[in-house]
């Protein structure tokens, strides 16, 4: 027989947030951004987190970055990077561990800077290497990035790259802090599809070369079954559902899920939003007593409204509901 350290420990998350909650003060009363999310993050995977416009996806990530408004509570039961609490250390993780790729490359560049400038101010700040060797490590990471000509691209400015060209040089400038962490928020909403494609199919490569980890926050279910291995929706600040790919999109648990999946039509476009679910999310300053997607629920049964939904459990697949098991 094994003795107790000889047996296998499952993997500790990256990132391991339990029950996370961000309340935003304003002069009508709180807004809650987040109300309770849990996120198990594993390196080396494309988490997916995916949910209607107002569902807490953005604050979830800008919580793990330390960027919540001047003024916000956040509380967890665990909310740690790697072993670490982010309550303590995330603006020290952020731009060493933890990187970001937002919407808009454009606005994540300095427009009156140099590309090289750029790649340079980066790797001063978080390497230490003598220039020439900064220097090719720029070219290595662009390369690396896809881009063809490192060092023209070097040479330009972010105006004279397209959209498809800026987000390679944001994921370089990434990688050159030494993230082994990003947090993608919509990162390929504003490129065309086919290059928007491109850069799933370039992080899921960093994934597979470098070990990357990333969080992809989308409204997209095309991204989530294109580039993710597992997946969170959010609805009302609310983690509700949580799994595989392949178990959230052929198996959705939680009626939310099976709405949004339903609201796709097969011939949905790239890049279709999820607007088509008839109802609202409840307004963020309510208190929700119950089950908060009830009232949109074509399934609600009177418990629904008074009582906290319990969690299923299907393997690794997890899902807040008081609908028995394998009745959708
Ligand atoms: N600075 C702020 N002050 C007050 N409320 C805010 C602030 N930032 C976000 N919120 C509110 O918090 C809630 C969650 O916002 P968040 O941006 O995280 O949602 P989201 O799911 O990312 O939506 P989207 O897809 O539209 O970006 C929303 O109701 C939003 O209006």
């Amino acid at each position: 027989m094994r003795s107790a350290s000889e047996r296998e420990v499952p993997p500790v998350p990256l990132l391991n947030i339990r029950n996370l909650s961000v309340a935003i003060p304003t002069p009508d009363g709180d807004v809650h951004a987040v109300r309770s999310v849990s996120l198990e993050i594993e390196r080396g995977e494309i988490h997916g987190v995916i949910g209607e416009s107002g569902c807490g996806k953005t604050m979830t990530g800008m919580a793990a970055l330390g960027l919540v408004p001047k003024g916000a509570r956040i509380a967890a039961d665990r909310f740690h990077f790697d072993g670490e609490d982010l309550r303590e250390n995330a603006a020290r993780l952020r731009g060493r561990r933890i990187g970001m790729i937002s919407q808009d490359p454009a606005a994540a560049l300095n427009p009156v800077l140099s590309i090289a400038r750029q790649m340079d101010d980066v790797l001063r700040a978080h390497r230490d290497m003598p220039r020439q060797a900064r220097h090719s490590e720029a070219v290595e990471l662009l390369a690396a990035t896809g881009l063809p000509d490192p060092e023209r691209v070097l040479k330009s400015y972010a105006h004279q790259l397209s959209g498809g060209m800026q987000q390679r040089v944001v994921i370089a400038q990434a990688l050159a802090t030494g993230a082994d962490f990003l947090i993608a928020d919509e990162p390929t909403t504003a490129l065309d599809v086919s290059v928007g494609a491109q850069v799933l199919a370039l992080l899921r490569k960093l994934v597979a070369e470098r070990g990357l980890t990333v969080l992809m926050i989308t409204h997209d279910m095309d991204v989530i079954a294109e580039a993710c291995d597992r997946a969170t929706v959010l609805y009302a600040g609310l983690s509700v559902e949580t799994g595989p790919v392949h178990d959230v999109l052929q198996r959705p648990g939680h009626p939310y899920a099976r709405a949004l999946l339903a609201a796709l039509p097969d011939a949905a476009p790239h890049g279709a939003k999820l607007e088509a679910i008839e109802g609202s999310i409840p307004p963020p300053r309510s208190q929700i007593d119950g089950c908060a997607f009830a009232p949109r629920c074509p399934q609600a049964m009177p418990v629904c409204a008074l009582q906290a939904p319990p969690e299923r459990t299907l393997a690794a697949h997890r899902w807040l509901c008081h609908l028995p098991e394998g009745s959708a």
